[in-house]
């Protein structure tokens, strides 16, 4: 009930802070309910002058009824413009709130949460109708305002007709049984709609096109495509099997009554015990009856589901709360460059079985370049996302200049790292924007946005382009042009070198796409750079599972499984004569004539 309240307080209080104007015009729709009460009222006068020659009468009934419907179609019509305009507006907030909230989580563990991915899908689906929600509850005035003046009405032609009202009580009475069953299917259906819309992704983005066709996966995507579209929709189509049954029982019940009780009517009007217009109104009400237990059924299931998916906002500020709980820190980082110790770090995976990474002690000082070496899934990149504080560590402390990571501003703390990274985004800008977005401050100082692309190695890439660093990227674009896999790679890099003196510079595998050759010369370009600005105390930390391009890194850090196994210079790790030593002999075999 608490939380019902909270999501109801929620959406009032969006709909008026951000629509106040079209929320008051929404008040209109439930005036004109009241308004068009006058029409069975007028019709049943107008018969009643008829039926006693009474012509006062009959022109009143007759001027009441053409001002009641041109009085209600101008309320109506104002009301839904409202409507429409606030539901635009409440929804394109809440809409933005939840890209605002779901960006500012500070780290991404929840990410690898089916739960949470679930929750969230349904609700960016439903954020547009959240901005019904001011108007829903004034339809449910207009229908409370509707009920009671039809009831008055019936009570006034016939109290039997009260009978017939209460024959609309299963009506109302379905809407939360409907709503209770809609809640349902939605989270049934919900990871099969993601498992869907991910395997339509895989089928229709351009960057699939080719394995999709060599590989002739097409037929295979079509019927995994339609067994995962069965399942999302299933749900859906059994919850209008079972509402289309609701909907029939009810409607039997309301009219079977009604049946019996104008019949009644119907007797007493012939043998005079009653009046011909309180028969015309009775039979006016009886539509009017069933359609405000409608209505209100309606309403009903429309605010059930419009608090169900305010719940869903409600649980993701909830979770982004709690989320940041887990990080309170909020220290600024060290203005100076200082150690970056890691003590016993390990790190499980949500719902994974196996550490990722497990007891990993590092001692850097400031200005050191590390080169981090490990085959496929040692952990390298785990470590690379907890020191730059996107994952929490499960276990043991990250230390940065004496300070903890975890008393950090996350936010303040990333702004003083620099990067590149192997899932590198292809921004799709003018060049110089593109790489210039890596110091946001520096986006528009083109002998910054210079700099970074020779320390990157991409001003041959750049100048080669039709309008140099004015060349639009992306060949969907006007003018735009594509750059291969290697080129917007050195984009990202650059990108990554615009932050002048990051306290720690990170670089994983970004340079995958790169032969080794090219590799080994950019990172010998790297080590020279950061030895030379050495004073800056920028600690450089390159992740690559090639050994034969890491030999000028000051240290080399070798994971395996999870684990730090060897650490020490390359003339050390070589003479130790161990895993790297290997390993090492084995790569660079690769490359001998
Ligand atoms: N999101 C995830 N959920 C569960 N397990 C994961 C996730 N990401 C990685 N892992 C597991 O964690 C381990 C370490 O992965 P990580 O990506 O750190 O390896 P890596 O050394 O960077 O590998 P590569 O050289 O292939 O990039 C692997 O066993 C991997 O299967």
């Amino acid at each position: 009930m608490r939380s019902l309240v909270r999501a109801l307080r929620l959406l009032v209080s969006t709909s008026i802070r951000v629509a106040p104007v079209a929320s008051l015009g929404c008040l209109a729709e439930p005036v004109g309910v009241l308004v068009a009460l006058l029409q069975p009222w007028s019709l049943s006068l107008f018969i009643a002058g008829a039926a006693a020659a009474n012509l006062q009468w009959m022109i009143t009934a007759a001027s009441v009824f053409v001002a009641q419907v041109a009085l209600t179609r101008v309320l109506f019509m104002i009301g839904m413009s409202s409507r429409i305009n606030q539901m635009e507006r409440v929804g394109a907030t809440f809409a933005a709130e939840i890209a605002r909230i779901t960006a500012t989580i500070p780290t991404v563990d929840h990410l690898d949460d089916p739960r949470y991915l679930d929750q969230l899908q349904l609700l960016r689906e439903r954020s547009g109708a959240v901005g019904l929600a001011i108007n829903t509850m004034l339809n449910q005035l207009s229908s409370v305002v509707g009920v009671v003046g039809v009831l008055a009405l019936a009570a006034s032609a016939d109290p039997r007709m009260l009978l017939v009202a209460l024959a609309g009580v299963p009506t109302v009475l379905a809407g939360p049984i409907a709503a209770r069953w809609r809640g349902r299917a939605e989270e049934a259906s919900a990871e099969p709609g993601r498992l869907a819309r991910a395997l339509l992704r895989l089928g229709l983005d351009p960057e699939h096109y080719g394995e999709v066709r060599v590989f002739r996966l097409a037929d295979g995507l079509r019927s995994r495509l339609r067994v995962a579209s069965r399942a999302w929709r299933r749900p859906m189509v059994a919850l209008a099997r079972r509402e289309a049954g609701l909907t029939t029982v009810v409607q039997v019940i309301f009219f079977g009554v009604a049946a019996i009780v104008l019949g009644l009517l119907v007797q007493d009007t012939l043998t005079g015990r009653g009046n011909l217009g309180d028969l015309t109104l009775a039979l006016l009400l009886v539509t009017r009856l069933q359609g405000v237990s409608g209505q209100l059924r309606s309403v009903i299931s429309e605010v059930a589901d419009m608090t169900r998916t305010a719940g869903r906002y409600l649980w993701l500020l909830d979770a982004a709360d709690e989320i940041a709980a887990e990080h309170p820190g909020r220290a600024e980082p060290p203005a100076d460059p200082g150690r970056l110790v890691l003590n016993g770090v390990g790190y499980r995976y949500p719902g994974a079985d196996r550490v990722a990474l497990t007891g990993v002690d590092l001692d850097l000082a400031p200005g050191t370049v590390l080169a981090v070496v490990g085959e496929n899934g040692a952990g390298k990149s785990t470590l690379v996302e907890l020191i730059t504080g996107l994952r929490t560590p499960s276990s043991g402390t990250i230390m940065v200049g004496g300070v903890a990571l975890a008393e950090l501003d996350l936010a303040a703390w990333r702004i003083r790292i620099g990067g590149a990274f192997q899932d590198h985004v292809r921004f799709e800008l003018i060049v110089s924007e593109a790489v210039g977005i890596g110091d946001l401050p520096q986006r528009d100082d083109h002998r910054a946005v210079r700099a970074a692309l020779v320390a990157g190695a991409a001003e041959q890439v750049v100048d080669a382009l039709p309008a140099g660093p004015a060349t639009q990227l992306g060949s969907a674009w006007p003018g735009g042009v594509d750059l291969s896999g290697g080129q917007w790679q050195r984009i990202a890099i650059a990108r990554g070198l615009m932050r002048p003196a990051p306290l720690i510079r990170v670089l994983d595998e970004p340079t995958a796409a790169l032969d080794a050759i090219t590799e080994h010369q950019l990172f010998d370009r790297y080590a020279a750079a950061a030895r030379a600005g050495r004073n800056t105390g920028t600690i450089t930390i390159l992740v690559t599972h090639r050994f034969s391009t890491v030999a000028s890194a000051d240290v080399i850090a070798v994971l395996d499984h999870g684990r730090l196994i060897e650490y020490g210079s390359h003339a050390d790790l070589l003479a130790a004569g161990g895993h790297y030593a290997h390993l090492y002999e084995l790569q660079a075999r690769g490359y001998r004539p």
